[in-house]
């Protein structure tokens, strides 16, 4: 959703400076932005109030946090590329501050701005911008509109199986079925149980993970340099890689035994998917890792089945977030739901709705003396609760015709001043061209 259009004077290519003219502006946002104009903004609203009423069903409450944070909530030392293209800057306090480039951060500072103020387990949710400085040469956006769902306080994984579903239901709504997307799922403990007998360091973890979740990315020899270079041993960056390939829950039971937390939390999960009713949608996929630093369990992400978009979602558990901030850790889980690749699949798919603009009333006075009058049907009609385009400007019959049509309004009201005299309006039913009078406190 989102973007230009034609403007009103073709190219935007600046003329020569004439002495006393003003130079056109660039009327296009800042590269990798997007505007809203209407047609695409009642896509975006349609979008995001299918979020939240999902949001709602699922009893999460809406919180929200500024655009612009402390650069130190998203200073982490793990080689993020998040952290690589932060849209950061140095405000005139001189302080170090950033346009946020995801959610979760500054949901974690509220929770412990809050602390004991706020009974645990929250369900909290936010569909909010973020924002990345990433050099043009991909021509990839530099924003776009995220819809996170937390739940904060529930170490077990029926938390991440409630998320899950809390997607499946917002597919759902939208039109998508499990044979269009599906949800891989795995967990970092798979990794944690692997470095552990490597005894690699817990300090590594996160960094690990980040450079193992670019194993689709970039050469698998440049991830092993990688790993390597970030002290992890031959053997272990083998045994890793090797994991990451296991095909089934069995497979991997056989790998780690049956005693880890990596395969219960597994197997419950998928367990629970059949009680939530949505197997059909998901699948264990051991090379799911995700990019963000501070998983640490399970991890997934909603993918389209026929393999031509980015990731549509992703989410996981972090329950040491809290500590990297100096609190005591709580556990929680969480994710990130995308405004641009949805909209990629929806139109893929057909499934973009039809939205066009819907308009109760056109009202228009005949003459210009009757403007007045014609602002008091618009008044009678809102305070009805019906939507009023007032024509506020003397118009040819021939324009307000066209509008009309152009607004998709139902009715059109004319004030005329035979009519005004007798206490009535003429009213036109556009679908059926049916016209009548009604007198002003009849009007419905
Ligand atoms: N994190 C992030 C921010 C903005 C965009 Br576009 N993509 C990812």
């Amino acid at each position: 959703s989102g973007g230009g259009g034609g403007g009103r004077s073709g190219g935007l290519s600046p003329g020569p400076v004439v002495a006393g003219e003003v130079q056109r502006i660039d009327v296009n946002p800042p590269k990798g932005t997007r505007d809203f104009p209407p047609e695409e903004m009642r896509l975006r609203n349609w979008l995001f109030n299918n979020f939240k009423e999902v949001s709602r069903l699922y009893g999460f409450e809406e919180v929200d946090f500024p655009v612009l944070e402390n650069e130190a909530l998203f200073t982490r030392k793990a080689g993020e590329e998040i952290k690589d293209q932060l849209y950061c800057f140095e405000d005139r306090g001189n302080r170090r501050v950033a346009l946020r480039p995801e959610l979760t951060p500054s949901l974690a500072r509220l929770v412990i701005q809050k602390g004991k103020s706020v009974p645990l387990p929250l369900k909290w949710f936010t569909v909010g911008q973020c924002w990345r400085y990433e050099r043009m040469t991909r021509g990839r956006r530099r924003e776009h509109y995220q819809w996170n769902m937390d739940i904060i306080g529930v170490p077990g994984v029926m938390a991440e199986a409630e998320l899950i579903s809390s997607i499946v239901t917002l597919f759902k709504r939208i039109g998508i079925k499990e044979s269009d997307v599906g949800f891989k799922i795995s967990s970092r403990k798979v990794l944690q149980e692997v470095l552990k007998c490597y005894s690699i360091p817990e300090s590594l973890f996160g960094k690990v993970c980040v450079i193992i979740d670019k194993i689709e990315k970039i050469p698998v020899d440049e991830v092993k340099k990688e790993l390597m270079a970030a002290g992890v041993s031959q053997e272990a960056v083998q045994q890793l890689l090797q994991v990451l390939s296991v095909k089934s829950l069995t497979e991997l039971e056989e790998k780690l035994g049956s005693g880890g937390e990596a395969i219960s939390d597994l197997k419950q999960l998928f367990s629970l998917a059949e009680k939530f009713g949505y197997s059909e949608w998901i699948q264990f996929d051991a090379s799911v890792v995700r990019g963000l630093a501070y998983y640490t369990g399970i991890v997934f992400e909603g993918f389209d089945r026929e393999g031509k978009l980015r990731a549509i979602c992703g989410g996981g558990r972090y329950d040491r977030l809290f500590s990297t901030f100096g609190a005591d850790d709580i556990p929680a889980c969480g994710f990130g739901f995308g405004d641009a690749v949805v909209v990629e699949l929806l139109r893929e798919k057909g499934l973009l709705p039809d939205l066009s603009l819907q308009l109760d009333y056109i009202v228009c006075a005949l003459d210009e003396d009757l403007q007045g009058p014609a602002a008091m049907v618009a008044r009678v009609l809102r305070e009805k609760g019906q939507s009023v385009d007032l024509v506020l400007e003397s118009k040819p019959l021939k324009w307000v015709f066209k509008r009309a049509a152009r607004n998709n309004a139902q009715r059109l009201v004319l004030v005329g001043s035979s009519e005004w005299q007798r206490g009535v309006v003429g009213v036109k039913i556009l679908a059926t061209g049916e016209q009548y009078e009604v007198k002003l406190d009849e009007l419905m």
